[in-house]
């Protein structure tokens, strides 16, 4: 792939995808182009990776093909004001704000401008992301095809319904942090019965990370893998009945509805 991929601002979720990019050898790593307002993360990662280090946003924008705005949702009008006058009919822009709708980028880059809605996440660092996409009128299906090739290197891809990204930034965007919690309490709870944190960590993360394989593998509901686990008058159950008491699954059904009203006000 010959073209320049370009990242305004270079913070977590920029790290992940160009940690993802640079892994995936689809291009090279100088072809990424990034901005950040303070510089020290940009001369870091351009020692760790031999990205291309950009003195502001425009220049990004100038120089890219296709553009990831990577700053916080609440700077994307100043920053799409700032390379405005860098739109052109070819290049792309990726968003990967929550609450930032095609009409609000469309609004401020142009209706003419080929846009693409994502919403990443940071397991896209060691390629096991979960990316949703949505792409306005202006991409066409090759366009289309290309980025989808792009982010693919981030992990998994799916085009959705733009009506359903509060509920995607729920769901994939911010759920590897409700997913660090359960590992983090999981460990916590093996140290109480004395296992060495480092290995606490290990095995919760494993069991985390093979469960989900069986969710994605099995094509199994997650109740009936749940069943499996649960051997009667097992350990398992008296588990499962006090997270059951406790509220597990309402108190995330809550969050989660919480997360996504927050993403439709961002
Ligand atoms: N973190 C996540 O898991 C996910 C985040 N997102 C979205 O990605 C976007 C970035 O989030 P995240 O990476 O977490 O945030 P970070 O704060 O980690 O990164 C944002 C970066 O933008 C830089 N920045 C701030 N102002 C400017 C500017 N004017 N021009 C250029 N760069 C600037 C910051 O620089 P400085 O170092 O000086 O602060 C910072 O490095 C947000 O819209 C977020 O909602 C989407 C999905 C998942
Ligand atoms: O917390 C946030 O706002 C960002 C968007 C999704 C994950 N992190």
């Amino acid at each position: 792939m010959d073209k320049k991929i370009g990242f305004i601002g270079c913070g977590n979720m920029a790290q992940a995808m160009i940690s993802a990019l640079v892994k995936s050898k689809l291009i090279e790593s100088n072809q990424i182009i990034a901005s950040n307002r303070s510089k020290n993360i940009l001369e870091k990662m351009n020692k760790e990776y031999g990205i291309t280090i950009a003195s502001n946003n425009i220049e990004v924008a100038e120089k890219c093909d296709i553009v990831f705005l990577a700053v916080k949702p609440n700077l994307y009008e100043m920053v799409m004001k700032e390379i405005k006058d860098s739109v052109t009919k070819d290049k792309i822009f990726v968003s990967i704000a929550p609450g930032k709708t095609m009409e609000f980028l469309e609004a401020h880059l142009g209706a003419d401008a080929k846009i693409l809605r994502t919403m990443p996440n940071t397991p896209s660092m060691v390629s096991e992301g979960m990316t949703a996409i949505c792409p306005n009128s202006n991409i066409d299906s090759e366009e289309l095809e290309l980025l989808i090739k792009l982010i693919e290197s981030f992990g998994a891809v799916e085009l959705i319904e733009e009506k359903l990204f509060d509920a995607v930034v729920a769901v994939s965007g911010s759920s590897p942090a409700y997913v660090f919690m359960f590992i983090e309490a999981m460990a916590d709870a093996a140290v109480i019965q004395g296992m060495p944190r480092a290995q606490a960590y290990r095995f919760a993360a494993q069991a985390v990370l093979g469960s989900a394989k069986m969710v994605l593998e099995s094509k199994s509901h997650p109740g009936e893998l749940k069943d499996m686990v649960c051997s009667p008058g097992g350990t398992t159950i008296e588990a499962v009945a006090v997270l059951e008491e406790k509220g597990m699954r309402s108190a995330v059904i809550e969050a989660m509805r919480k997360c996504a009203q927050k993403s439709k006000g961002m």
